[in-house]
């Protein structure tokens, strides 16, 4: 689990975008995080990959500071958590190779890899898409490649930026099938997204980012 206590945030000599707040991502749920454009539900979700580390305020991470742990253990704690960027960065090389990157810098032969690779692919429906070269794809199969590379190395608590932006209907329902399983299972996720009828359709928890602020409540309360 991931709490996030009394955060404060801002980029450079900036006004604050995160004024003190107070979230938890936990396993086995949905987690749907909403508000305005520039808001700052990015930042957020950064802030609980470890990406970015508060100006003021913790993360925790399954109950240790993840900034305070000492080198091995912030690592091994980062690397429950994944983070998929909006706009996810691929490498050179097939869509095989970047789904199967991850695994390979966490040290995994490339047969192994490849295999787990291959599963991932074969969940999001991409696995007829393996020997393209992953920098020729449209935006939504982009996004499907990071979201397959990020569930190929098993994260304890995935965060994913607008998931569902670039996907057409039937590639939705797909990834909101995954998620669900994901969930029963036992794996965390957040989602950032604006839209609110996919948000309440799978979430079990919202946070409602605004002026700085993070309110959380049930999806009856924030999204419907
Ligand atoms: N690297 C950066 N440098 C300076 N300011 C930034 C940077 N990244 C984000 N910001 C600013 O921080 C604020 C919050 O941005 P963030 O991307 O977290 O919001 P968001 O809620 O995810 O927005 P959107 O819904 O438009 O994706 C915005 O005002 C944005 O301009």
């Amino acid at each position: 689990m991931i709490r996030l206590k009394d955060v404060w945030y801002r980029y450079s000599d900036n006004n604050w975008v995160l004024r003190g707040i107070d979230v938890e991502i936990r396993e086995g749920e949905v987690l749907a995080i909403v508000g305005p454009n520039g808001a700052g539900k990015t930042t957020l979700m950064k802030i609980a990959a470890g990406i970015y580390r508060p100006l003021r305020g913790r993360v925790e991470a399954w109950g240790r500071d993840l900034w305070e742990a000492p080198g091995a253990e912030r690592l091994a704690l980062r690397r429950r958590i994944v983070y998929v960027h909006e706009r996810p960065i691929l490498i050179r090389g097939t869509v095989l190779d970047n789904i199967a990157y991850g695994l390979r810098i966490r040290g995994l032969d490339r047969e192994k890899a490849q295999r787990r690779a291959l599963e991932a692919a074969r969940l999001l429906g991409i696995d007829g898409l393996l020997d393209r070269p992953a920098t020729g794809l449209s935006r939504g199969q982009q996004q499907l490649v990071a979201i397959a590379r990020a569930l190929a190395v098993e994260p304890k608590i995935l965060l994913l930026d607008e998931p569902f932006a670039h996907l057409d209907r039937e590639k939705r329902r797909l990834l909101l099938n995954v998620l669900e399983k994901l969930a029963s299972s036992g794996t965390g996720a957040a989602i950032a997204t604006h839209d609110t009828y996919l948000a309440a359709r799978i979430a079990s928890r919202a946070v409602l980012v605004e002026n700085g602020k993070a309110e959380t409540g049930s999806i009856d309360e924030l999204l419907l």
